[in-house]
């Protein structure tokens, strides 16, 4: 059972929470040993290439496989609640459908059509840039990262890293620390924040440390298609 108001306080103060045992081990697995498959998947992209880091990661295409299909719309749903309230609270217009189809109805009818869940694979001296996930107009405030991998065992390093820039001031770090099946929900880019004088954004990133030894895999949740 997820605490939902737990996730929401911890989102609410710091952008980003832990959701522990999320996804069971051998659904870890089985999801990683998909990487080097050719047909789940719409494209690949090597970091380096990029300047994103040094790794690389797949986009999956339709029909997502069930279970990140399932997770997709159900925490959605969770999810749906909280990001109607930030943008509330931010001054922003869009509100999000209680169901996810009929959000990712509204990407595609605005071109956003093509899926954005993915699955990242690191290996020794890899490493996610900061960044967001934006990918068009449209945007669901929040998403989820799975980590697929246990450190310790199957890796070292590659911590789960956020920072948060608040105006005119330091940014400030953020570490979520993951285990196999852990997820962390985070903000894609920016969070309220309720200040003496209202309320004001924040502007978030996320990235990944270098992974010192191993293999690391995560799959990603985006809720939102890309154009
Ligand atoms: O590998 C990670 O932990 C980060 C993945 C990521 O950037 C994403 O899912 O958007
Ligand atoms: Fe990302």
């Amino acid at each position: 059972m997820i605490d939902w108001e737990r996730v929401a306080r911890e989102l609410d103060a710091e952008g980003g929470a832990l959701i522990e045992g999320l996804m069971p081990r051998e659904d870890c697995e089985a999801l990683a040993a998909l990487y080097p498959q050719g047909a789940p998947f719409r494209s690949r992209v090597l970091m380096e290439r990029h300047g994103f880091g040094r790794g690389e990661y797949k986009y999956f295409d339709y029909p997502l496989p069930e279970r990140l299909a399932g997770l997709r719309e159900q925490m959605y749903a969770r999810l749906a609640p909280i990001a109607n309230r930030w943008n509330e609270a931010m001054g922003i217009e869009a509100r999000y459908p209680a169901a996810h189809a009929e959000f990712i109805a509204r990407c595609h009818a605005a071109g956003q059509t093509r899926p954005t869940p993915l699955l990242l694979h690191y290996g020794e001296g890899d490493y996610n840039c900061l960044h967001q996930d934006l990918y068009g107009e449209h945007v669901f405030p929040l998403q989820l990262v799975i980590l697929l991998s246990e450190p310790g065992r199957d890796f070292t390093g590659g911590e789960f890293v956020m920072t948060e820039q608040r105006p005119r001031m330091q940014s400030r770090p953020l570490v979520l620390p993951l285990r196999q099946g852990d997820a962390a929900v985070i903000a894609v880019h920016h969070r309220p924040v309720q200040g003496a004088r209202g309320v004001y954004r924040v502007n978030l990133r996320h990235g990944v440390s270098r992974v010192r030894s191993g293999r690391r895999y995560t799959a990603g949740i985006i809720f939102h298609d890309a154009t």
